[in-house]
This record gives C-alpha cells, structure tokens and sequence, in this order.
C-alpha cells in the first residue's frame, strides 16, 4: 500500500478543520469533463464465501485478514497513486483494511473500508444468530456510510438477503449482497466484477433495499433463489425483473425500486424466531409425517405446495393442518414452482385456505420462511397481528397488483400535448419524455409548494427522487424552502434524505444550511437528521 494507514493516523487536519466520518469528504480532484470529483463512503462486511476462500487439504475454506492486502494490489480494486497522491490514509485516518477504487464514470471516488465477522463462515453454517451479528454490524456503522456490501457465500445467501430485508427497518440506503462462484485470489474469477460492481451501485445510487448483485444484475435480496451450482449466473428473480442491470452503463429500473413510505430511525430487529421450518408437500406424503412436523416447538410453517397452491384434498391431512392453525402455528403458502403465485383457482387450493392456511402470493420459499421467523419474532404483536402482517406486503417481497388507480402516461394531457408535439407514441419514448422532465417539473413544483403537480408527476410513474442536471431532487428543493407539507409528503412517499447533489449536499444539510427545525420537518426520523 502506497501510504500506510498505520503510520498515518491521527493526522485527520485538511482544510484548516477536522473532518468528521460523517461530513461529506471535500473535493478533490478534478475529474472528466472538469468536473469535481466527490468521495463517498462504503462498508463492506466480509462473513466469508467462497469469494474468500482458499484451497486446504479438507477443501475449499474461508481464510481470515487475507482480503484487504490482496485487494491492494488490483488495480482495478484499489489505486494506490490517488491514496498516496492527495494523502487519503491521514487525512480520513484509515487503516490497511480501507482501499479506494479508480475514478468512476460518474466522476465519484468509492473509499470501502473491509470489516471481517469472525468466524468467516462458509454460508452453509450460517444461523439467524449470523443473520443477527451481520444487522447489528450495520445499526453501527450506518450514519457513517453512504452504502454497503456484504461479502456472503452464495449457498444461503438467498436467505440472508431476505432475512436483513426485513430486519433493516425504515431502510434508507444501499445494502447489497455478493460473493462469488470461484475465489477472487484465482485467475479466472468471478468475484472481482462482483464486488466492483457492487461497490459502485452502492456508493453512487441510493437504492433503499437489501439487494443481491451476481453476474452484472443487481435484485431485489427477498425475491432471489440460488439455481446454478456451477455458472457464474448463480441467481434468478423469477417473479420481479432486475432492480438494475451492468452493461456498458449502469442502468437503475427506477420504477421497480421499492421506496417505504416512512420518516422513521432506521434500526435492526434481531429478534427472529427459529421455530420455524420449510415443508415440502410430495405424492404421497403421509399424515402421519405432515403431524410429526407441526409438533411443538414448532411455531410457523412454509408449505410448499404444487402448482398454484395446491395439496392433495386428502381429509386427513387437511384435518392436521386445521387442527395445527386452530394451536396457533402459523402456516404459509408458497409453490414450489420457481415462477408464479398462489392464487385460489383449484379447489385443491381452497381447502387449504378453510384448514386457516395463510396464501404466500409469490413470495419464494426464502422469503416466507424469514418473514415468518421475522414476523413471530415480534412478541408485542396479537396473532391476529401477525397475520395480517404476514398477508401485507413489507419489503417489496410479493407483486401486489395495482387497483387500476394510476394515471397512465398517455393519460396526461401534459405528455400528451409533448408527444404530439414530439410525434411519438411508442411507450419506451413517452417514458424516456417523462423522466427527462420529471426532475425539473418535479424541482419546480417543490420551489412554488405546488402539492398537487407532484402528486400528478407521481401519478404518471414519475420518480420523485430523482435529480435534475446538479443532482439536486425535489426534496433538496421542499427543504431549502423549509415546506413542512411536501417535505413530508416526499418523505413518505419514499424520497430519499440522503441523495447528494453535485456539491455533495443532502436535502438535511439544506435544510440546516436554510436555519430549519429538523424535528419539525422532518418528523420523527431525529436520528437521520444527525448528519
Ligand atoms: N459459492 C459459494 O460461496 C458457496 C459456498 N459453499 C458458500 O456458500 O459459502
């Protein structure tokens, strides 16, 4: 490494002032176009995976304080010329494990700092109690980051993903989960464009979700399965289209990004019930084994049933699943095909539902199983609760039809007139029309406080977080006027208050720049409001 992080900590002076995690890092080069480079900050937490693993006499295992130094030396992982050049070790006091990738295409400098959990576990060991370390590591390291990685094996990582979906709540930044098919410390690998990629979504987008990046696609982390022993293209999302795709540029599916509708803290529920367990229906399971299952302590129950949610009409066994849900135990209904949902056309479906069977939609078995143990976990909740907790839709992981309510584009008279104009009516054109304009009709709105323009823009499909030409989103507008109404409508509406502008401003640094009340604008969220 170019400058040492040891040698050089405690120097933390630039500028004449001490710099804090927490401030946006100064500008300090410049980069294409003339532009002024920005910093940002990724955590990447390491829980092992074959993307660390090395050969041993018992096979394949995770190797400890091996990353950070062989990453080091990639140059497409680490330049050591920008670190030594503007003094990056003193001036942000960082140790050996932190490393910062070359200038992007965005014109940003990604500084990731590697955490290791111990033990670094091949993931088919991993628990809920890993589940638990991994969140906690991020409550702690939230505010200081502006996104992270998490280096995880591909066996279960399905699980996790969905599991930290819901466990991270009132999420408002990027997590996103990777690894690797074959060791990154190998020739041929997949690991390095996993984990480059990765970092750049993470630390250029604000992407409120647990995702999951693999092979140049980023997904939703609760609607993703393992199908692929062997191909670098390990995962699938059969039921939800890629949240953004890695080609020649970086392209975010705004519309599918989930946003909550919440102005809370950010905090981790680790509380996750572990009576609870995956059963596969097959021609010809007994009653017998279906009642040995739902024995205590057994709490709640996946059943992965054919089809659209079928079982067999087999009196018995429907008698066991009542006699189970009339004990409380709570069951969920998930297909055991890969894609599709369960819906109430068979009356083998039906039955289930009568015996108090709860309908899974289609949510994969992964997803099911750590909603249940996420959703029991939570001792303050009534059954009753619990159930219509289990049917709502918390973290995007099911598809909930829209009730026709929508304005759709070629209903605005606004694009209308435009694209009269423009002489186009292909979808994909009136759509790029719309998201061209979006940002700074949406800006515009924000400056008058006109509610109802935003409301419209929304209606169209319009992303209300998105920038105009400085970055600059309408809630980085509504907050420099101090507008409490859309300030909180943004909020709930899924704005982010961490987008930075071009200047590396956020909408809550305005907001203090401008002499606001942060309690008052932006609710109950106080500690967000720290930077
Ligand atoms: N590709 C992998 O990472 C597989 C490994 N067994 C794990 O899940 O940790």
């Amino acid at each position: 490494m170019a400058e040492s992080g040891r040698a050089a900590r405690g120097g933390t002076r630039v500028l004449g002032r001490a710099l804090s995690f927490s401030e946006p890092s100064p500008a300090l080069e410049i980069g294409g176009g003339g532009r002024t480079a920005a910093e940002v900050r990724v955590l990447v937490i390491n829980t092992g995976g074959t993307i660390g693993m090395v050969p041993r006499s018992e096979g394949l295992a995770p190797e400890a304080n091996k990353l950070a130094g062989a990453l080091a030396k990639i140059p497409i992982l680490h330049d050591a010329t920008y670190a030594k050049e503007t003094k990056l070790y003193s001036r942000l006091a960082l140790g050996d494990d932190s490393l910062v990738l070359p200038l992007s295409k965005e014109n940003k400098r990604i500084i990731y700092t590697i955490i290791e959990l111990s033990p670094l576990l091949d993931s088919a060991n991993m628990t809920p109690a890993d589940w638990g370390k991994i969140a906690k590591c991020l409550e702690t390291n939230y505010e200081k980051h502006d996104g992270f990685v998490i280096l995880h094996g591909t066996d279960t990582m399905a699980y996790t993903a969905s599991a930290l979906s819901f466990m991270c709540e009132n999420l408002g930044k990027t997590i996103i989960l990777t690894g690797s098919q074959v060791p990154i410390y190998e020739l041929r690998n997949d690991g390095r464009s996993n984990l480059l990629g990765s970092l750049l979504i993470a630390g250029q987008f604000v992407i409120p979700e647990v995702c999951l990046y693999f092979y140049n696609k980023l997904y939703r982390g609760n609607r993703v399965t393992k199908v692929d022993a062997e191909s670098f293209n390990a995962f699938s999302s059969p039921n939800l289209p890629p949240l953004a795709n890695a080609e020649v540029d970086i392209t975010i599916n705004w519309e599918t990004v989930w946003r909550s509708n919440t102005t809370k803290k950010f905090e981790v529920h680790t509380n996750m019930n572990c009576n609870v367990g995956l059963l596969r229906i097959f021609p010809g399971i007994t009653t017998a084994a279906v009642k040995a299952f739902l024995q205590s302590p057994v709490e709640g129950v996946v059943l992965e049933t054919y089809g659209s949610g079928n079982a067999p009409n087999n009196q018995d066994l429907l008698e066991e699943l009542k006699k189970a849900t009339d004990r409380n135990i709570v069951i969920l209904n998930c297909t055991q095909c890969l894609r599709g949902s369960v819906s109430l056309v068979y009356a083998t479906g039906k039955t289930l539902m009568d015996a108090g069977v709860i309908p899974g939609a289609d949510m994969t078995p992964e997803a099911a199983l750590a909603k249940l143990a996420y959703v029991l976990g939570k001792p303050q909740l009534s059954l009753a609760e619990k159930r219509k907790m289990l049917n709502e839709n918390l973290r995007g992981e099911i598809t909930v039809v829209p009730i026709g309510t929508r304005i759709t584009l070629k209903d605005s008279k606004f694009i209308q007139g435009i694209s009269k104009y423009l002489c186009i009516s292909r979808k994909e054109e009136l759509e790029a029309v719309r998201d061209a304009l979006t940002p700074a009709l949406a800006c515009a709105a924000a400056k008058t406080g006109d509610l109802d323009a935003l409301k419209a823009l929304q209606n169209m499909g319009g992303n209300l977080s998105s920038g105009d030409y400085d970055g600059r989103t309408p809630l980085h507008v509504a907050s420099c006027e101090g507008n409490l109404e859309l300030v909180t409508y943004l909020l709930e509406s899924g704005a982010t208050v961490y987008a930075k502008d071009r200047f590396g401003a956020t909408p809550l640094m305005n907001a203090i720049k401008f002499r606001y009340d942060l309690k008052v604008l932006f609710g109950k969220g106080e500690a967000r409001c720290e930077k």
